[in-house]
C-alpha cells in the first residue's frame, strides 16, 4: 500500500505543504495514516489536515472531535473550518455541501499547496456512471482527474487507482477507528442509490466493474485532452476583433462538431458554466446565424452569449440597470457606482477628458444614456449614438456607461469616449 501510494505521489509538483482533506470516514483516515507512515520513511512536504464542519448532520460535532483526536495522536496540525452548507433554492444538498466544503478548504490554502483527497477507484467508477446517466460528453465522462489546479494550489487524488478493498484492508490491519456518515444510507441521493443498490448488482455480473469503468474514464480524459487541444487551435483561427470575442464568420466555416467543441473550449476558458446541448445549438442557430443588424442573445444559468457585428461575446449575465439613476459627483474624491461595478477616478477626469476639478463650481452630474445625446467630439457636435457605432461599442455596453455632465454639457463617456 505504501509503495503504491508513493508511486502515485511521485509526479506531484513540489509544494510547501500537503493538506489532507479529512472527513473522519474510512477513506480519508487511511490516507492520513498512510501518509504519516510514509513520511517516516521518505522525505515528504510537511503534512497538515483540514476538516470541514458542515453543521448539517447531528453527528457533525462528533466527527470533528474524532478528526481532532486522530490528528493529535499522529501529531499532524489540523484546521477545522465551519461552513454554512445550507442549499440555495433549487440546489441539491450534496452539491451545496460540496461547494461550501471546497470553498472553505481553498480559503485555508497557501500558494502552491496541495490538497489531497481520498477518492478511490469506486468513487471514480460512480462518478463516470452518474455522468453517463446525465448524458455527459467526454469532459464529464473523464470523471475526476488525478491532479488539477485548485484554489491557490492543487488538488491531488493519490488513491484514485486503488480499490476500496485495499483501503479497508489497510484500515483493519492498522486497527483504525473511523466514523460512518449515516447520510450515505439515504437512497434519495443518486450517488447513494447507485453505490448501495445498482453497483453491487452490476459487480455480480462484472466483478472488475470499478477497474474497467475507471479505465473508461481515463480514456475519456485522453479524448477530452485532444478535444481541448483542437479547441485551442481553432480558437486561435477564429479570434474576433475585440479581445476575448470570436469571429462569427470564422466560426461558421467550422464543421458542426468542431464548432461546438470550439465554443465549449471558449466558455471553459472564460470560467463560465457550460450550456446544455440544446442551448449550445441555440447559440449556433439563433446567434451565429442572425443577420448582421440583429442583437441576438442566448442565456443560461450563469452565462449569456451575445453578438455585435461579427463578434461573438460570452458574458456573465448582465445586472439590469435603471435609466433613471443620477449621481452627483464632486470630483475631489473617487465616485463608486456599485450598481455598475465602476469607480470614477478624478485623476482620469483631468488626464483623459481635460476637465480640471478645481475649476468646477458645482458637482458633476453622472447618469446613464437616455437616447438623443450629443457630444463635442474632435471639434464637432456629434450624436452619441453615431460615436458609439463608429467606436464599435455593443448596445448592451452603451446602456451601462456612466455619462458625465458639466452643467448641461456631456463631457465624458466613462471608460470610452
Ligand atoms: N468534511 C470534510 N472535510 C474535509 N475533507 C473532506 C470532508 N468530506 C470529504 N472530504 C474529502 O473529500 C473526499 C471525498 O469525499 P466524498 O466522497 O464524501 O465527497 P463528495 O461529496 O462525493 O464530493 P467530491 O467527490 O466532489 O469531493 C474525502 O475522501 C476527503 O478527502
Amino acid at each position: 500500500m505504501l509503495d503504491t501510494l508513493a508511486a502515485a505521489l511521485e509526479p506531484l509538483p513540489p509544494a510547501p505543504r500537503w493538506l489532507i482533506g479529512l472527513s473522519g470516514g474510512l477513506d480519508s483516515h487511511v490516507l492520513l495514516h498512510s501518509l504519516h507512515a510514509l513520511s517516516k520513511i521518505r522525505t515528504l512536504p510537511p503534512l497538515a489536515a483540514v476538516h470541514v464542519h458542515h453543521g448539517l448532520n447531528p453527528q457533525a460535532d462528533h466527527w470533528q472531535a474524532h478528526c481532532i483526536s486522530l490528528c493529535h495522536d499522529l501529531d499532524i496540525p489540523l484546521t477545522v473550518q465551519a461552513v454554512d452548507a445550507r442549499p440555495a433554492t433549487g440546489e441539491s444538498p450534496e452539491a451545496a455541501a460540496r461547494s461550501a466544503r471546497y470553498r472553505a478548504i481553498a480559503h485555508v490554502m497557501q500558494s502552491g499547496e496541495i490538497l489531497l483527497t481520498a477518492h478511490h477507484r469506486r468513487d471514480q467508477a460512480e462518478t463516470l456512471l452518474l455522468q453517463l446517466l446525465r448524458g455527459a460528453g467526454p469532459a464529464g465522462l473523464a470523471a475526476m482527474p488525478r491532479l488539477k489546479p485548485f484554489g491557490p494550489g492543487w488538488q491531488a487524488r493519490p488513491v484514485l487507482d486503488l480499490d476500496r478493498d485495499r483501503l479497508v484492508a489497510y484500515a483493519q490491519e492498522a486497527a483504525l477507528r473511523w466514523v460512518e456518515d449515516d447520510s450515505n444510507a439515504d437512497l434519495r441521493f443518486d450517488r447513494n442509490g447507485l453505490r448501495q443498490v445498482i453497483m453491487p448488482q452490476l459487480r455480480q455480473r462484472w466483478p472488475s466493474l470499478d477497474a474497467t469503468v475507471s479505465r473508461a474514464a481515463l480514456l475519456q480524459a485522453e479524448a477530452q485532452d485532444l478535444l481541448a487541444e483542437r479547441a485551442r487551435e481553432d480558437l486561435e483561427l477564429v479570434r474576433g476583433s475585440v479581445p476575448g470575442t470570436l469571429s462569427v464568420a470564422g466560426l461558421t466555416r467550422l464543421r458542426r462538431p468542431r464548432l461546438r467543441n470550439a465554443l465549449r473550449g471558449w466558455l471553459q476558458d472564460k470560467g463560465l458554466p457550460m450550456p446544455g446541448r440544446v442551448r449550445l445549438e441555440s447559440v449556433i442557430e439563433q446567434v451565429l446565424k442572425a443577420g448582421p443588424d440583429a442583437s441576438p442573445r442566448v442565456a443560461w444559468a450563469g452565462a449569456e452569449v451575445r453578438r455585435y457585428r461579427d463578434d461573438l461575446y460570452a458574458l456573465e449575465p448582465l445586472v439590469p440597470v435603471d435609466r433613471g439613476w443620477v449621481w452627483q459627483w464632486t470630483p475631489t474624491a473617487p465616485l463608486t457606482l456599485p450598481e455598475l461595478g465602476i469607480t470614477l477616478d478624478p485623476a482620469l477626469l483631468q488626464s483623459q477628458w481635460g476637465v480640471n476639478p478645481s475649476t468646477l463650481t458645482t458637482p458633476l452630474r453622472v447618469c446613464l444614456r437616455q437616447g438623443g445625446e450629443v457630444m463635442r467630439w474632435r471639434g464637432q457636435t456629434r450624436l452619441l449614438k453615431k460615436l458609439f457605432q463608429e467606436a464599435g461599442i455593443p448596445p448592451w455596453i452603451r446602456d451601462r456607461l456612466p455619462l458625465v455632465y458639466v452643467d448641461e454639457q456631456l463631457v465624458a463617456v466613462w471608460g470610452i469616449l
